[in-house]
């Protein structure tokens, strides 16, 4: 399956998120299609219908999804106004006809009074996977445009609990759904930091030439968030962080890391190598895994995890983990990785730190090489490295190459993940997007470590304090896994002074 041919949706497109009701529907999905449209990615001829059970009037359903809007130059209120007159809403039921027959008739009359020839029709999926099969066999039965035109489906992760759902859950879209219709979304895909990954390590050949392990001593891959569950107890309670971000975001960056370099730009020939990459990835040990849950803040303010009332009580439910694994390949052979991901942590804060090998020779006190990939907040990406102290002084120095990209690129519209995926699926544009073998190769390597944290045998979590850096162990895990903790002593940053000799 290639996407060479696929067809873009322009103009008059009908796009239909069901969910429209919840959490992501309201703060991502529709603030996506906003974002679009105010950037005139998004016609005003299209026709966005928001789906759920929810009893709410067109006006409810809109004072819902607009306070989530960003608008960021003037004219951008009145383009809300524009925006939401392309919007209404339909409460009905998932399980039954009426709503999705009163949905296909709301949009074949959109259809037919502009004349559509070729129906175009976008349905985002923003449920909970409980949900995702009968909608999506209704949406199917009811409303796919058959031979008159093309259908697309995004559906949302979490993909499945475990490698048996998520194969019954590809199973179950396989007769209904074709792959080239189906857009199975990991927002971080859409994120720009990750989406430079390719073009970053294929596109400098100085990166290139030492990205193996003959140069690279370990990488680390870190997700943080200064905030608890607060209210998605329900939800996170029955996942824990390796399903909420593990599995699925984490382990994609980290395969655009260290995939090799595809044939093609070819959506297909990306996704061979992602798929390749991740069969190289050894099994899991499962003692090599640290895990926590947060409790209270260290001045008692913060609840821990389990006064959360969504959650039940005495639960065990990871909110911290740092995973080591290894790949397979003769690239990165002996190289240590590391996943770590926490809620309830001193920052938030997504980044790659790729540690390299110590130099060897004649200079002393000479430090680690270590890229740096901020993928959020304020996009960077800079390399540590040593430099002969300017002036009289033959001592080095740690200093860096730094793009940040907020002082580096000027007024350019970066958009928000969700923007840019809606868009490439309105494009057709697979690339984006998880394959069903990912998916499976995914829930293969982290399925045996999660029965094995759920089981009887599983480890009590650590207890951190909400706010801190997470589990007390974790700097000795990290060490465990050849992460070298550099002294700071020659380090200044953002400026380096000439007291940092007085330190050394
Ligand atoms: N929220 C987030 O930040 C993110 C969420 N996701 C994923 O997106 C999907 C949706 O997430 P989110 O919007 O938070 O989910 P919600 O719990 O907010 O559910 C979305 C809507 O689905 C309907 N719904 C909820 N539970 C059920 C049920 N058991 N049966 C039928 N309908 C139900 C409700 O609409 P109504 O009752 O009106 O029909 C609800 O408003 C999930 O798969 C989640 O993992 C992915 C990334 C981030
Ligand atoms: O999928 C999810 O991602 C969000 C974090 O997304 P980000 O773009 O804000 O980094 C996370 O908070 C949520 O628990 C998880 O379901």
């Amino acid at each position: 399956m290639t996407d060479t041919k696929a067809v873009e949706f322009v103009g008059h497109t009908a796009i239909v998120v069901f969910g429209a009701s919840g959490d992501l529907a309201k703060k991502k999905t529709f603030p996506a299609l906003f974002g679009l449209y105010r950037e005139g990615y998004l016609s005003n001829k299209v026709k966005i219908i928001g789906y759920a059970r929810s009893k709410l009037d067109d006006k409810e359903f809109k004072d819902r999804i607009v306070g989530y809007f960003k608008t960021k130059n003037k004219g951008d209120e009145d383009k809300v106004q524009e925006f939401l007159k392309l919007c209404s809403y339909i409460s009905a039921p998932y399980d039954k006809p009426d709503g999705y027959e009163k949905l296909n008739e709301t949009i074949n009359e959109f259809e037919k009074e502009n004349n559509v020839e070729q129906s175009h029709r976008l349905f985002y999926l923003a449920l909970p996977p409980s949900v995702f099969i009968p909608v999506a066999t209704e949406v199917k039965k009811y409303v796919h445009p058959g031979s008159k035109g093309i259908a697309r489906i995004i559906v949302e992760k979490p993909f499945g609990h475990d490698l048996q759902s998520a194969e019954e859950l590809l199973n179950a879209l396989k007769p209904i759904w074709k792959e080239e219709e189906l857009f199975r979304i990991d927002h971080y895909l859409g994120k720009e930091m990750v989406k430079n990954l390719l073009a970053f390590r294929f596109g400098n050949a100085f990166i290139n030439a030492s990205w193996d392990n003959r140069h690279i001593s370990c990488i680390q891959i870190s997700f943080k968030e200064p905030f608890g569950t607060e209210g998605r107890g329900g939800y996170f309670d029955s996942i824990g962080i390796i399903r909420d971000v593990i599995q699925n975001h984490l382990l994609q960056v980290l395969t655009l890391l260290t995939m090799e370099r595809p044939v093609s730009n070819d959506p297909e020939a990306v996704r061979d190598e992602k798929v390749r990459i991740l069969k190289s990835i050894s099994e899991l040990d499962l003692n090599d895994v640290l895990v926590g849950q947060y409790g209270k803040s260290e001045d008692g303010k913060k609840p821990a995890y389990v006064d959360d009332e969504t959650v039940k009580p005495g639960s065990k439910c990871v909110t911290f983990a740092a995973i080591g694994l290894h790949i397979n390949t003769e690239r990165w052979e002996g190289v240590p990785i590391i996943l770590r991901a926490g809620k309830a942590l001193n920052e938030g804060k997504v980044e790659i730190r790729v540690q390299y090998k110590q130099s060897t020779g004649f200079l002393n006190d000479i430090q680690r090489n270590e890229l740096v990939i901020r993928v959020q907040p304020n996009e960077a990406m800079y390399m540590k490295l040593n430099s002969k102290v300017p002036g009289v002084s033959q001592k080095t120095t740690v200093t860096e190459l730094d793009l940040t990209y907020k002082d580096r690129y000027e007024n350019f519209y970066i958009p928000e993940a969700y923007e840019s995926l809606i868009r490439d699926a309105m494009k057709g544009d697979h690339s984006n997007f998880v394959r069903d073998d990912e998916l499976i190769q995914s829930w293969k390597i982290f399925t045996p470590l999660l029965y094995h944290l759920e089981g009887p045998d599983a480890p009590a979590p650590e207890i951190y304090p909400y706010g801190s850096r997470g589990p007390a162990s974790l700097t000795k895990f990290l060490q465990d896994h050849d992460y070298f903790f550099e002294s700071r002593d020659n380090y200044q940053w953002p400026v380096t002074r000439p007291d940092v000799l007085h330190k050394m």
